[in-house]
C-alpha cells in the first residue's frame, strides 16, 4: 500500500517560498534560461541551423527537471550550453546570476553510453575526474571513489574492471563518477536508454535517492514519458526544431519515490498530460514533429 507521504503532494506554499529566495539569493535563480537562441554553423556556407529558439527556463537549486520533446528539438543542445560545451547566440543563460563562462566542475554530464575506461578499475574509473583536479592526494580519490560506489549500491566491485560489469552496473558507475567532482549540478542525457526496461526503473529509484543524498540540481533529457513522469518536479515539453519550451508541467510527489508511485491512477494520469502536449491534442506539438 502506497503511504500517505509517499504520495503527498508537495507543499507549494514550501516550494513556492523556496522559489523566492532560495538559500537567501535574493531571488536569482540558480540556472536561468531567458530567450536563449543556440545555432550551429554550417561547414562551408554562412547559413546557420537554429537548434534553439527563444528558449526560457528557470531552475532552482535542488530541482529535478526533465526535458522532453521531438528529436532534433534541440534539448541536447540545450543541456550542452548548461555544461558551457557551446555557447549561446543570443538571450541569458546563468548560473546563480553570472553568465556560463565555459565548463567548470560544478556541473557534470552524464551520457548515454558510459565510456567507462576498459583497463581501469572501477575505482580507479570513478576516481580519475577526481584525481585530474589534483585538489586531492591519491589516498583520498581512492576513498571518495569508494564511498561513491556504496552510494549507488556497488559496494565491493570496486576492484573489478568495467568488462565485468552489467550493463545497469556501469551506468552507476558512470553516476558516481559524475558525482566524484562534487558538481552542483547533474546534466543527464538519457542515461538509461540504453538499460532494459526493469533495472531502468530501479536506476530511476536509485538516482532520486543520489540526487537527495548529495544534494544535487538535476537537469534530465529522455524520450520516456514514464520516466520524465517518474523522475521530475517539473517536466519541460519542447517544440520542435528550432526548440523552446512550450509547456512546463508539474509534477505532484515529494522526492525521493518509491515504485508504487507507477500504478497510481494520478501517475496515468499525469504521463497522459505529457503525453497529450508531446504528441498535440492539447497546446502541442503537433503530430506531425512525429509522421
Ligand atoms: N555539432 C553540431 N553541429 C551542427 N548541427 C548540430 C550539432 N549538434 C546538433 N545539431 C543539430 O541541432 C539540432 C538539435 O540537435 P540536438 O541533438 O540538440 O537535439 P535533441 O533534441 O537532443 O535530439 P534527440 O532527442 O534526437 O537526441 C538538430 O537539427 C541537430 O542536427
Amino acid at each position: 500500500m502506497l503511504s500517505r507521504e509517499k504520495l503527498a503532494p508537495s507543499s507549494t506554499a514550501a516550494r513556492d517560498a523556496a522559489h523566492t529566495d532560495v538559500g537567501g539569493t535574493g531571488g536569482i535563480a540558480h540556472l536561468e534560461a531567458r530567450g536563449v537562441t543556440i545555432e550551429y554553423a554550417k561547414p562551408g556556407s554562412k547559413e546557420v541551423t537554429t537548434a534553439v529558439e527563444q528558449c526560457d527556463l528557470t531552475v532552482e537549486r535542488g530541482d529535478f527537471v526533465c526535458l522532453v520533446g521531438p528529436s532534433g528539438c534541440g534539448k541536447t543542445t540545450l543541456l550542452n550550453a548548461v555544461a558551457g560545451f557551446v555557447k549561446i547566440a543570443d538571450g541569458v543563460l546563468e548560473l546563480d546570476g553570472r553568465p556560463i563562462p565555459g565548463p567548470g566542475p560544478d556541473r557534470a554530464m552524464v551520457f548515454q553510453h558510459a565510456n567507462l575506461l576498459p583497463w581501469r578499475t572501477v575505482q580507479a574509473n570513478v576516481s580519475y575526474g577526481l584525481e585530474l583536479t589534483k585538489k586531492v592526494k591519491k589516498a583520498e580519490a581512492k576513498q571518495r571513489a569508494d564511498e561513491l560506489l556504496e552510494l549507488v549500491g556497488l559496494a565491493g566491485v570496486g576492484q573489478q574492471f568495467p568488462a565485468q560489469l552489467s550493463g545497469g552496473m556501469q551506468a552507476r558507475v558512470n553516476l558516481a563518477r559524475a558525482l566524484a567532482v562534487e558538481p552542483e549540478i547533474l546534466l543527464l542525457d538519457e542515461p538509461f536508454a540504453a538499460i532494459d526496461a526493469q533495472t531502468r526503473e530501479v536506476l530511476q529509484v536509485e538516482l532520486l535517492r543520489v540526487c537527495a543524498a548529495r544534494d544535487v540540481t538535476a537537469l534530465f533529457v529522455t524520450h520516456d514519458i514514464s520516466e520524465a513522469a517518474f523522475l521530475s518536479d517539473r517536466v519541460c515539453v519542447f517544440s520542435p526544431r528550432p526548440g523552446r519550451i512550450v509547456k512546463e508541467i508539474t509534477v505532484p510527489w515529494d522526492r525521493p519515490r518509491s515504485q508504487e508511485i507507477r500504478r497510481t491512477a494520478e501517475f496515468a494520469h499525469l504521463r497522459d498530460e505529457i503525453a497529450d502536449v508531446l504528441y498535440g491534442t492539447k497546446n502541442g506539438v503537433g503530430q506531425e514533429a512525429y509522421r
